[in-house]
């Protein structure tokens, strides 16, 4: 367990983070969320002891000796070497040498999905080979807890993927993560856990499934040409994609009596569905508004 007690933190004239409490279970994939400036990268340089000054108290002391991986969210890589002299290097760093280090650099050159690519100089990575190989230089010393901040910006859907399965891996291997993004459907596919960030507050916090049930209703989408009343009915809570949000305390029953009321009058949608309640829409019940500066 990680115990986050009464962070704070300030760059002279901005509070990027206050009064930060969270609890993070060993063995979770933990999302920290929020628009960009929420103050996720401050709290993950704390965690990971880049930040020494601020105020608060950070407790690891029931996970014993944890070591720790971190993924910067800017690429650290020497660009003019081989992927392998990377991972060699960040290998020596943490005391592997001989036999070992080359067997870590094979695992972890298998991980990262760059095997065949371990002799070409990172100058010739695409972006997203570069990230891969970012992660993997922060997986050399096997951590038992791996921060990640926006470890997916900038990368092809193929990579993206590819990130996604080693965290699952990663995941049953029973490490700790902590990943920080914006993207709420990235938290959504990858996290047990999540807390939410604006404005240097953290906004709720708990497990994903809870909070989902807890906060955004099932709705129903109709996308097609309705009659103008249908849409003045307070039911419609938001225009979207070209059509419209029902939502009802029976949102079965509702997409049942819409699919009538659209045979009565011959109507013909183009989309008539259940839509179920997404982080994001926890996100803006909580906060009120819309990501101000999401992707
Ligand atoms: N070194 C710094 N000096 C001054 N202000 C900073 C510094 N680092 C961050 N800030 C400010 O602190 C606030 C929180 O920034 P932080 O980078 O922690 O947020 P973030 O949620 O990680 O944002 P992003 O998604 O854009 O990376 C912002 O207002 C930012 O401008």
């Amino acid at each position: 367990m990680i115990t986050i007690q009464n962070v704070n933190k300030r760059y002279k004239d901005i509070q990027a983070l206050q009064n930060i409490d969270v609890s993070i279970p060993a063995g979770v994939c933990y999302g920290l969320v929020g628009p960009n400036g929420a103050g996720k990268s401050s709290l993950i340089k704390i965690l990971a002891g880049i930040i020494k000054e601020y105020e608060g108290s950070i407790d690891v002391s029931d996970s014993g000796s944890l070591s720790l991986g971190y993924v910067p969210q800017e690429v650290c890589l020497e660009e003019t070497l081989s992927a392998a002299t990377n991972l060699q290097f960040y290998g020596k760093v943490h005391g592997l040498s001989g036999e070992n280090l080359t067997r870590q650099v094979k695992t972890v050159f298998d991980d990262i999905g760059l095997t065949n690519r371990a002799k070409s100089k990172v100058k010739t990575f695409s972006g997203g080979m570069k990230r891969r190989l970012n992660i993997g230089c922060a997986l050399m010393h096997e951590p038992d807890l791996v921060i990640m901040d926006e470890p997916t910006v900038g990368v092809d859907p193929q990579s993206r993927r590819h990130i996604f399965q080693l965290i699952r891996t990663l995941k049953q291997q029973g490490k700790t993560i902590i990943y920080a993004s914006h993207y709420m459907e990235e938290i959504e596919a990858l996290c047990d856990e999540v807390a939410f960030m604006d404005g240097g507050k953290i906004v709720e916090q708990g497990s994903i499934d809870d909070l989902l049930a807890s906060y955004a209703q099932p709705a129903v989408f109709i996308k097609g040409d309705l009659p103008k009343a249908w849409l003045d009915s307070e039911n419609v809570i938001q225009q979207k994609d070209g059509g419209w949000l029902f939502t009802s305390s029976n949102p079965m029953q509702l997409l049942g009596d819409l699919a009538k009321r659209c045979e009565e009058q011959s109507i013909t949608p183009s989309q008539l569905s259940l839509m179920q309640p997404r982080l994001e829409d926890v996100f803006f019940t909580l906060t009120g508004t819309a990501l101000r500066d999401a992707a």
